[in-house]
């Protein structure tokens, strides 16, 4: 769906990408992980056509075949209402705080696909439906400050899914949310991903949910794409030492011995299928499984007892 060739984004004599190549085909779900500064959102803004003024981009991006160098701003802007969505790290400041959520997610329907008030409607209420936005026809008048940090991230999550993009990029979508959220948030791009046939950027620090989210990895370090392969392989067998790095920092579960714990534990993993709500533990015991690269349980939000199997299974999980 997109290619980009030597892609070098210049600041002031300086280079912040330098000679980027990479693909992401129909479907495929991309992770982008890399130390703070090394060009992540750089590379997903400029994606984008959305480079900061006064940067200098060169190179190769094409869009369906489209090259992009050569296209003007009104083609950058149809990519931006048709192809190519972003969520950010922080809903709460990408929404705006004096429209109601309803309002906000039908305004892109009505501008560029010229549905009608009540056609927006019903559609918003379908992908509240589906980015299970609960309650959805009270949501619809309700705004950003009324919901809660995740049912927020769903919204821009609707939001951006509102022309139906081939690409949704996700700029580190769940560093403002709980373990447990997180999740939630994940297994929902991933799922959409699928259903949709829908590419899937994921930009983030955490190494789990990226290894829970990506079938491909690219690892950046100072503006060049330093390492790339399959998701599991890199986290497992990374070979440049800033990866080496990132991955020996991860959960101690995953380190030498933590497969052998997981061995242990396995038999109580489908125990956090019944886990109560916003129960962090069964976010973070499922997030180090992930890291780990073993089949993520599912998480419904139901099951008495939940907070003590939870706690067992924490224990566990430590000795
Ligand atoms: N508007 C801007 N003007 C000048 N330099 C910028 C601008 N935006 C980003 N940069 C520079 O480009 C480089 C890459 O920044 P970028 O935001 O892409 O990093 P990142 O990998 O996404 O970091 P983080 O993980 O902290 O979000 C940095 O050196 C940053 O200072």
């Amino acid at each position: 769906m997109i290619e980009v060739e030597n892609l070098s984004v210049r600041w002031l004599g300086a280079e912040a990408i330098r000679d980027a190549s990479l693909s992401i085909a129909a479907g495929e779900r991309l992770g982008v992980v890399g130390e703070s500064g090394s060009g992540k959102t750089l590379l997903a803004l400029t994606l984008m056509g959305m480079a900061p003024e006064g940067m200098d981009v060169s190179g190769t991006i094409r869009v369906d075949g489209h090259d992009m160098a050569a296209a003007g701003d009104a083609a950058w802007r149809r990519l931006r209402a048709r192809r190519v969505a972003m969520i950010f790290q922080e809903p709460m400041a990408a929404l705006n705080p004096l429209r109601t959520v309803g309002d906000t997610v039908a305004e892109p329907m009505r501008l560029h696909d010229g549905a009608s008030r009540a056609q927006a409607r019903r559609r918003v209420l379908d992908l509240f439906e589906e980015t299970g936005i609960p309650d959805p026809e009270r949501r619809l008048s309700q705004y950003p400050h009324e919901l809660s940090g995740g049912q927020r991230q769903r919204v821009l999550i609707a939001l951006a899914l509102a022309c139906d993009p081939g690409l949704l990029i996700a700029d580190e979508p769940t560093t403002a949310l709980d373990a447990h959220v997180a999740l939630r948030i994940t297994e929902l791009l991933v799922r959409l991903a699928r259903d949709r046939n829908m590419a899937l950027m994921f930009i983030s620090h955490d190494l789990a949910a990226v290894s829970r989210t990506t079938e491909r990895l690219l690892v950046m370090y100072c503006g060049d794409i330093v390492e790339r392969g399959p998701t599991a392989r890199v986290l497992r067998d990374p070979s440049h030492p800033y990866t080496q790095g990132l991955t020996a920092a991860r959960p101690a579960l995953a380190a030498a011995g933590g497969r052998r714990r997981l061995a242990t534990i396995r038999g109580s993993v489908p125990a956090l299928g019944d886990m109560g709500k916003g129960c962090r533990f069964a976010g973070r015991c499922a997030q180090e499984l992930a890291v780990c690269g073993e089949t993520r349980p599912t998480s419904a939000d139901t099951g008495p007892g939940a907070s003590a199997a939870c706690h067992l299974l924490t224990q566990r999980a430590t000795t």
